[in-house]
């Protein structure tokens, strides 16, 4: 079998907190070395990787001379304020060895649920990724409350991979991958090699967190590879210690458990997008526009639209209608029905000068279309 990674573009590596921290005593810089070294050469090839790090509260816990992983919100947030600086630390040096710089971005799952602030973010995490900056993702921890009591990087790394529309989610864990049950439990487990992503038989071989660092364990693995499938992203699980493992997978390796996505990435994404929109007003556009969108492939640009009906925000989802009023488009709206009311009818080239911003060229990014 060919690694799942090998034609993989947009690439999201989420490393976890026992791999980041040796365990909970302390960073591990040769670990984090060799990751940036490996990213560094996924990016000479051409690649875009984001990667979601784990290990905050891990390192903070270590700085601080705690011992014991706190119960207490209070506490679990300020050590992973302070771990975090370490954490950024680490990678920024790191990658600057390589000639890459990074940048930190800290995001809760509500950042990604609101669609102002989901395209924010993407649009943030593109314009970091063609500059050739390394994000690197962590769960905003000071600001959130029931993710970081059960810890969830494992959801946070899929939802990122949905909002990039990554081609691969890849895990990073202390195990080489998914077995039949927790091998530290049973040692007659069985290593899966490949499944379906969202393949229900896998939710029941997975167990919790092996180590007292981890949280989330192989279950929200596999749950991050379902979602991660519904924006058609393939995922692989491995072990972080295996040397040369993400350049051995984009060569075309099969290590680790390799779990596919069912649809391909264009349905999928559609299907995804469709699932998150519900219309909260209408553009009408003259047939440059509609010709621009259906036959062209094109992003919806202000000088199409004609008129506009109802309220909107940023980030909401609106329906583009023909001169006959039928619905020929759905998307994610970049400026709110106020905004667009003053830049409609003319060229993206005048919004700076119309609003005094520009939050994006296009009305609606063809990325966030669906033609009906
Ligand atoms: N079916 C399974 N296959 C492999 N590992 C499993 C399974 N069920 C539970 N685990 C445990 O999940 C652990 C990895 O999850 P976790 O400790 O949260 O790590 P991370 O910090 O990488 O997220 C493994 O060390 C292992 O003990
Ligand atoms: N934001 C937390 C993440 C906790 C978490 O999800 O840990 P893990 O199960 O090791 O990926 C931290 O940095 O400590």
């Amino acid at each position: 079998m060919t690694s799942l990674l090998h034609d993989a573009s947009t690439l999201v590596v989420k490393v976890g907190s026992s791999l980041v921290t040796n365990n909970g005593q302390g960073l591990d810089r040769s670990a984090l070395a060799a990751w940036a070294e490996q990213i560094a050469g996924l990016v000479k090839q051409g690649r875009q990787v984001v990667l979601v790090s784990s290990g905050a509260v891990a390192e903070g816990m270590q700085r601080l001379g705690w011992k014991k992983r706190p119960t207490a919100i209070n506490e679990l947030q300020a050590a992973a304020a302070v771990g975090q600086m370490g954490l950024v630390q680490m990678y920024e040096s790191c990658f600057s060895e390589h000639g890459l710089h990074t940048a930190q971005v800290l995001l809760t799952h509500d950042d990604l649920a609101d669609r102002k602030r989901y395209l924010n973010a993407r649009s943030t995490l593109r314009t970091l990724l063609d500059l050739q900056v390394i994000p690197i993702i962590n769960e905003n921890d000071t600001v959130v409350t029931d993710e970081i009591r059960f810890g969830d990087n494992d959801t946070l790394a899929s939802l990122v991979a949905n909002l990039i529309e990554a081609d691969a989610l890849v895990i990073l864990t202390d195990q080489p991958g998914l077995y039949s049950a927790d091998p530290r439990k049973h040692a007659d487990a069985r290593f899966i090699g490949q499944a379906l992503a969202g393949n229900p038989e896998l939710e029941a071989m997975a167990g919790g967190a092996g180590s007292s660092v981890g949280t989330g364990g192989m279950l929200t693995k596999i749950l991050a590879a379902k979602r991660a499938a519904r924006s058609g992203a393939h995922t692989v699980i491995a072990s972080g210690r295996e040397a040369g493992v993400l350049l051995r997978l984009a060569a075309g390796e099969a290590i680790g458990t390799h779990l596919r996505a069912g649809q391909i990435k264009t349905v999928a994404r559609k299907q995804w997008l469709a699932d998150h929109l519900r219309v909260g007003g209408r553009l009408l556009l003259d047939n440059g526009a509609i010709k621009a969108l259906r036959d062209d492939g094109k992003s919806l640009l202000p000088i199409g639209v004609v008129a506009i009906e109802g309220s909107f925000e940023r980030g909401d989802a609106v329906a583009c209608l023909d001169a006959e009023r039928r619905e020929i488009a759905r998307g994610l709206v970049n400026y709110s029905s106020s905004e667009t009311l003053r830049i409609l009818r003319k060229p993206s080239s005048d919004i700076a000068q119309i609003l005094g911003y520009v939050e994006e060229a296009e009305l609606i990014h063809r990325d966030n279309l669906i033609l009906l």
